[in-house]
């Protein structure tokens, strides 16, 4: 069985949890990981609905592989606390926590299944290692529309004025042992600009990224699984070293580059990773 930290987190769909068309159809749909919302694609009148729907899809199960989470509404909400007590009851995989502010918050937080945390707020991002660090956090989840909102950011097509906090949530997430998702992409009739997010951010290093439409899985998955390129090259590394004169050598040359047994661990992880 695949370790829960090696678990594949290509491509995260949200759905609002009140849109039963959605959920049956993210159990036909190649994500790795489906976002039961309760937050902010429901309406306040909705949210009741929302959590029974919720607490009804993960006890109906049929997401095969996928993993399950559940995003509440934060605990400060009227709704919080009662999005939470259905997740220690439903047990979905995961619960996501959106508008942490602090580390602190974390501790509060009776959930009897692994945290995913929203990166969202200033202080959030200020934050990220020391809420990384916290025991039970399993991922860390960028939400950059409330981040945009909240500062004053236009990110532009590059999302240049997000990518120090891109790199310190990858930096964070490795330092801890978690999981690191990117924020969506909300123009979803520009497969271009999905496409050059959706590479920006393994460029960076993320496990995958949160999407909000089935035609986003695809190109995530894409993006996020090994090229093949990228399999000859680390198929050429695992060979090299597996040949008898490689076996006492820590570095060697491989098609006109230097390698080393660091690079051989990668390569590995690579050929794992095969679609
Ligand atoms: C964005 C949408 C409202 C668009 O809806 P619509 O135009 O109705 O979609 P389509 O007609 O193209 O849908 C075609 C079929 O696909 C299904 N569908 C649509 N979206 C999803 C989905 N997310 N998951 C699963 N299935 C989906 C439709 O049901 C149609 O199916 P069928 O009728 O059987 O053919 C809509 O896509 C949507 O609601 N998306 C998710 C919105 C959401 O969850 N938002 C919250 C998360 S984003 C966020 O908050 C980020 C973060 O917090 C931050 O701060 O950045
Ligand atoms: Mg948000």
């Amino acid at each position: 069985m695949t370790p829960e930290a090696d678990r594949p987190r290509r491509s995260a769909l949200y759905m609002p949890a009140t849109n039963a068309r959605a959920i049956a159809k993210a159990r036909t749909l190649a994500c790795d990981v489906v976002i039961l919302d309760l937050e902010d694609a429901v309406a306040p009148d909705m949210k009741t609905a929302a959590r029974h729907a919720a607490a009804d899809a993960v006890r109906a199960g049929g997401f095969g592989s996928r993993e399950l989470v559940v995003r509440v509404n934060a605990p400060d909400t009227p709704w919080g606390a009662d999005d939470l007590a259905m997740v220690a009851d439903a047990r979905p995989d995961a619960v996501l926590l959106p508008k942490v502010r602090a580390a602190a918050e974390l501790g509060a937080v009776a959930a009897p299944v692994p945290l995913w945390v929203m990166v969202e707020t200033p202080a959030a991002a200020l934050a990220i290692a020391g809420i990384a660090a916290v025991p039970g956090v399993a991922a860390l989840v960028l939400g950059l529309n409330d981040l945009a909102e909240a500062t004053g950011i236009h990110p532009g097509a590059d999302r240049l004025p997000f990518q120090p906090l891109m790199l310190q949530a990858v930096l964070a997430a490795r330092a801890h042992g978690v999981a690191v998702l990117d924020g969506v992409t909300n123009a979803i009739d520009d497969p271009a600009l999905f496409a050059a997010e959706a590479a920006q951010a393994r460029r960076f290093g993320f496990d995958g990224k949160t999407l909000i439409h089935p035609s986003q899985v695809a190109p995530c998955n894409a993006a996020f699984s090994p090229s093949p390129e990228e399999i000859a090259r680390a198929m050429r590394i695992v060979a090299a070293f597996d040949d008898p004169a490689a076996a006492d050598r820590g570095a060697i040359r491989v098609g006109g580059e230097m390698v080393e047994r660091l690079h051989l661990a990668r390569a590995r992880r690579t050929l794992a990773q095969r679609p």
